[in-house]
């Protein structure tokens, strides 16, 4: 598989008052339509990785990241971000995002939500929203605005409009936090089932080994350094040969 996204000694550094918290990770690569998992006990850094990843937030001076794009060349996003027009014009194409609950807007149908990213980047395809909406089982409910969805239906449908404009990446911050076991198992079946469709890659975090162990073929996880300053801890992200070893 060729690679999509290559990181190298990227960082990000927090800092509140005489609190702080750094992420470091030393290598992380990512082919096209490969599956990522990504676990670590909370407050490890995952929801930071997965921004910095999603470029929802700039790394610190240094390091790599690296796109590696179908039909162009290859470009290193690091210095980009003085062009922050640029970064969310890159975000809103390559990639999809499942936040932990939905996410949706409030003021539009399910249908709408769904096809909203496609808006967004000019690239209307009706047929895929439709497509998306009947493979989650959510024709019944296309037209209803999210009040009215079963948190399980959210999800679902949060599932359909991140992938409803192809993006190259799907970001999904634990997308199963707020289901029962059953729906976590269909969700995430869906998700990966949905991204297969659209070719797109999945980087996916959760506290559920079993559920990561079953879909995705990469793992990583998130550890502290055991030799941190005392309030500052250093989180780095490890490649996991077995998901069960994360706590
Ligand atoms: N402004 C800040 N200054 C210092 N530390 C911060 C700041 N914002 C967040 N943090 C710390 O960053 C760390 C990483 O948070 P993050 O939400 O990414 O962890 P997580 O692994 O996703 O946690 P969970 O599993 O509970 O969702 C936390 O320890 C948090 O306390």
């Amino acid at each position: 598989m060729a690679e999509a996204l290559v990181i190298r000694d990227l960082g990000v550094s927090l800092a509140d008052g005489d609190r702080g918290f750094a992420l470091r990770v030393p290598e992380l690569s990512i082919a096209a339509g490969e599956t990522v998992g990504l676990t670590g006990p909370s407050g490890t850094g995952k929801t930071l990785l997965l921004e910095l990843l999603g470029l929802l937030r700039a790394p610190d001076p240094g390091g790599v990241y690296r796109l590696c794009p179908r039909d162009a060349p290859e470009r290193d996003l690091t210095a980009l971000w003085t062009r922050r027009g640029r970064i969310a014009r890159l975000r809103g194409r390559l990639f999809g995002f499942v936040p932990q609950t939905g996410g949706l807007l409030p003021f539009l149908t399910l249908s709408e939500n769904v096809a909203l990213p496609q808006r967004i980047c000019g690239r209307p395809d009706p047929g895929l929203v439709s497509d998306l909406i009947d493979r989650l089982g959510l024709g019944p409910v296309a037209g209803l605005r999210p009040e009215r969805l079963s948190i399980g239906q959210r999800q679902r449908a949060a599932i359909a409009r991140a992938l409803a404009h192809r993006p190259r990446f799907v970001i999904a911050d634990e997308p199963t936090a707020a289901l029962d076991p059953e729906n976590a198992a269909e969700a995430m079946t869906l998700l990966f089932e949905a991204a297969g469709r659209t070719g797109s890659a999945v980087i996916v975090s959760s506290h559920d080994l079993d559920l990561l162990g079953r879909f995705a073929l990469t793992r990583y996880r998130l550890a502290l350094d055991p030799d941190h300053a005392p309030g500052r801890p250093v989180s780095r992200l490890i490649a996991a040969e077995d998901g069960r070893e994360a706590a």
